[in-house]
Formats: C-alpha cells, structure tokens, sequence
C-alpha cells in the first residue's frame, strides 16, 4: 500500500524508508563514559582563552536569534520583514487551514500523537518550574489520547513533564527521548510498560557536569541549570545580554564551552534562551519517535499517521524523520519564520489546544457517521 505524507509541495519528500529500532531495553556499544576531570580555573581561563573571538560572536548570535519572543524578532517584523513572513507561511501553512487535508491523509491509518512540552502545550515562561499548562489545554491533550495513541516528547527529565501534564494514559519520553516510558494506565497498550533508557551510564556524568554547571555559572546573574537526569539545561532568559559585562550572555556562553571541553562524551545544542548538554549518543527526539512507533506495533507499517507538534529545534529532529519516513505530519509552533522541516505550523499553544479539539470533534463525528452507517445497512 502506498504510504501517505502530508506535504507541502513546494517542499522535497524522499521516500519512506524502513525505521531500525533497538530492542527494548537493549544499551547501545558506546564507550564506558569517562569522568570530568577536574579542571582549575587557570585552565579553564585558558580553555576559553582559546575559543577566539569570532567563535564566541557567533554562539551569542545564535543565543539571540534562540527565541523568537526576543527583542530582535520583534524588531525584524516591525520592520516590515511581511513578505518574508508570507513566503513561509506559504511554505508552512497553518494546521487549522489545512486541517480537512490533514485528516483526509489519515484515511485507514491509525493516527499517534507526538507532542513537545514547553512552547507547545504551555506557554513560555522566564522561570522553567512555573511552565504549567491550563487544565484546558489538559483536558484537551486527554481527549485526544482516548482516540489516538499519545506521547510527549520533552527536552525535560520525564518525573517532571509528568508532574506539570499528570495524565497516566500518555507515553513520554523525557531528556529529548532518552528516557521513555509507556502509559502507567490502559491495559489495551502494546508498549505498556516500556522502559527504554539508551544513556544510562551517563548517569553519573550528567550529575557530575550538573554540578559544575551550576558552580561555574553562580556569578551570572540570571542564569539558571536545570538537572534533565540524562541531559542538562543552562538557561539564559534571565540573563542580561549586555556585551561587556561579565554577567553577560558572552560570559556564559564561555564559561559553558569551557566545561564541555572537558567532557567529550558531551556535546552541546541551543534550545530557546538555553544551552541543551547532552550525552553523545545518536539519540534524540526522531529516534524516540520511531521507538515509540516500533513499540506500538507500527514499524515499517503503511497504516500509521505520525503527528508530530513542537517548537523547538530539537523537535527537528522529529520531523526530519517524519520526512525521511514519507509518512506523517510535522507541525512547527511558531510566530516567526525558523528554518524548520516541519510541513504545516500553528502560531501558540492556544492554536495547538484547537488543532487537538478539531482532531477529537473530527474522529467522534466520524465514528457516530460509521455508527449509523452500520445501523443503516443492518
Ligand atoms: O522539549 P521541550 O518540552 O520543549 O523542553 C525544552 C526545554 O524546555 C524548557 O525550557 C524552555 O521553557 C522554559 C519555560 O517556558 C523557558 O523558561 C526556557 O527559556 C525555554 O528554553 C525546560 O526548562 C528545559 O529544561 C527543556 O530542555
């Protein structure tokens, strides 16, 4: 049967190819992980005496350019950047307009439902542990889960996303889909009970890395590390950008690189406003994605709709798998243009609420139109 991907035409599709997921369970040949080592900070002011000037302007650029709600964004748009913005909303187009299309393609599919945390179902916030999403949008993503398998696919510790969406029928999968678990409730699920953990020996590291973090960076003010158990997160939201400060958004950027140089098995992405520290492996928010598929009985299966929405760039991950699959549906929540391999976009968290009602309006519609089908032909 062939299989169906929601496209943009505009955009390239590849075709489907078959997913290669581990074992559950199964840990992956990498390395035994090494410690830090512990590194005076003479050293480390020569580790970052080493990073030149022009690397270091560009990692602040790309911590500018790391949120759309910031002031340079705004800034472009008042500048009149509309074509701009026209052009990839031609590229991107919203879910909600493209909504018939969408369903249309989940026609003898089964839909799974991937959704990112924060930026997606709650709103940004300067403080990441008052991220909270409204009891509607709850309920929302818990009717939604009654008709299609659904996951969250977050960039945080999986106890913690659970505790801010509390509903025990989802999967997760936290620190970017490095800790995945199946529903604790619904007996009908394939995948209940999975417990898939690729980067558990990095366990320590992680502590310990999250514990240099914090030392390192408690003279900037503003800046915040957010232990995610398999990754770290160094926020800068709060953090003043100011050039020549030594609580500026340069300073931290330094000092952050300097103690990755001494944990190599770690490397280093950009989130929205925060550095993302994570293990080396080839694992992420893609990887989780078909996991889960695989988990729930749908690999290498023609009759699965994929839908993926987040906002993030790791959630690019997502949906380059979605494209490289040909099946499936990457939604990008975003205001702005962002260079994205997403197919469709909403603008906020409200527009994702509405999106996941339509889906649960369209499929209650459909099963009471089969319903007296049946009674029709009975
Ligand atoms: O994959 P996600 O669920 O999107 O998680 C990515 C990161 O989200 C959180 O940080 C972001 O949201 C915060 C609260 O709105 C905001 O203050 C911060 O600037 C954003 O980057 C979370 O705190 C991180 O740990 C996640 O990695």
């Amino acid at each position: 049967m062939a299989q169906t991907t929601v496209v943009v035409p505009e955009v390239g599709m590849t075709a489907a190819t078959p997913t290669a997921c581990p074992c559950p369970g199964s840990l992956f040949p990498y390395p035994p992980p090494r410690a830090g080592m512990a590194v005076s900070r003479k050293c480390l002011r020569a580790a970052q005496a080493e990073l030149g000037a022009g690397m270091l302007s560009g990692l602040v650029e790309s911590m500018r350019a790391s949120s759309p709600t910031h002031a340079r964004a705004a800034a472009a748009l008042a500048a009149g950047v509309d074509d701009e913005h026209a052009a990839w909303m031609a590229r991107h187009p919203s879910a909600l307009g493209k909504f018939e299309e969408i369903v249309a393609a989940s026609k003898g599919k089964q839909i799974v439902m991937f959704l990112d945390y924060d930026g997606t179902l709650s709103p940004i916030v300067d403080d990441p542990d008052a991220a909270f999403m409204s009891e509607t949008m709850r309920m929302a993503v818990r009717s939604v889960a009654k008709h299609f398998p659904t996951a969250i696919v977050s960039g945080r510790c999986r106890d913690k996303v659970f505790e801010f969406v509390k509903l025990a029928e989802l999967y997760y999968a936290g620190s970017h889909g490095m800790d995945i678990k199946g529903p604790a409730k619904s007996s009908k699920s394939k995948a209940k009970g999975v417990l898939f953990q690729p980067a558990s020996e990095f366990l320590p590291m992680i502590e310990e890395v999250h514990q240099r973090l914090i030392e390192e960076t408690k003279h900037v003010a503003g800046a915040k590390v957010e232990n995610n158990k398999f990754c770290v997160s160094v926020h800068f939201r709060c953090v003043d950008e100011k050039h020549h400060d030594v609580q500026s958004w340069g300073a931290l950027a330094e000092t952050v690189k300097g103690v990755m140089r001494e944990y190599p098995k770690l490397r280093m992405s950009q989130g929205r406003m925060v550095f993302e520290v994570r293990p080396t492996i080839k694992w992420d928010k893609g990887k989780a994605l078909e996991f889960l598929l695989e988990s729930l009985g749908f690999a290498d299966c023609p009759n699965v709709l994929p839908v993926y929405i987040g906002d993030d760039r790791t959630d690019e991950d997502a949906f380059k798998v979605l494209r490289r699959r040909g099946q499936g549906v990457g939604i990008l929540v975003s205001k702005h243009p962002k260079d994205t391999s997403a197919s469709f976009s909403l603008q906020e968290p409200a527009e994702v609420m509405e999106f996941l009602l339509r889906l649960v309006e369209w499929k209650q519609l459909s099963r009471a139109r089969l319903r007296l089908r049946r009674q029709a032909d009975a």
